[in-house]
């Protein structure tokens, strides 16, 4: 998979991908954020303020690498995010951010290992995921996580903000809302079975199904 060559069914790609996350309760209100690489090298985000239930291939967003807004309405706040995940990761060319509700809850849990999140419960979670770190708090849209996202995201497409929700790169669009499904239905399972006696995959079974990380 390259960057999308094909602005206009980038456009349609995002409007599609964000109706089917919203519609499907994966992330509510105003919340969440999509974005894809352009092979011109510039990325086309969702606005900011807007649902991703209504947003139009019209209403589009674009910045450069460095999350600098070129044209179109104003950039999701997370812009910054979304570069940061592009610069870290040359074979990404899709990102997604939601508030999806299991996900977030476990972003608010006490005592969550910063090193990774979520224990790898299922084999598609292995797969899809892998290792998820958890950043520390920051208000939406605070610049000030730029420099760890960014180093985290060289060693990891997929990461947690705390109180907050997960944020994931895939080398397709399709791929980062796999990806970012997966780890909504692995943090949903997680809660289920918290006070259950669990048996997550061994380290062995999880290594073998890992994501390869580019
Ligand atoms: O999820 C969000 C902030 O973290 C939504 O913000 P935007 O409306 O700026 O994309
Ligand atoms: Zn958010």
């Amino acid at each position: 998979m390259t960057a999308y060559a094909d602005e206009s069914a980038a456009r349609a790609l995002i409007v599609r991908t964000a109706r089917s996350l919203f519609t499907r309760g994966l992330t509510h209100g105003s919340t969440g954020n999509l974005s894809v690489r352009l092979a011109d090298g510039t990325l086309l985000l969702t606005p900011t303020g807007s649902s991703l239930g209504t947003v139009e291939e019209g209403e589009l967003s674009r910045t450069d690498l460095r999350g600098e807004h070129l044209d179109g309405p104003r950039p999701t706040k997370e812009a910054f995010l979304h570069a940061a995940f592009y610069r870290a990761r040359p074979a990404a060319n899709a990102v997604v951010h939601l508030h999806s509700t299991h996900a977030a809850a476990v972003s608010c849990l006490d005592g969550v290992d910063p090193a990774n999140a979520l224990p790898p419960l299922t084999a598609y979670y292995a797969m899809r995921v892998g290792t998820l770190p958890l950043l520390p708090y920051h208000a939406p849209g605070d610049g000030s996580l730029e420099p760890l996202a960014e180093r985290t995201a060289r060693t990891h497409h997929a990461l947690l903000l705390a109180n907050h929700g997960p944020v994931i790169a895939g080398p397709s669009m399709e791929q980062a809302a796999d990806a970012i499904e997966e780890l909504e239905e692995t943090a949903k399972l997680h809660l289920l079975l918290r006070g259950h006696t669990t048996r997550p995959l061994t380290p062995e079974q999880a290594a073998v199904l890992a994501p390869p990380s580019p």
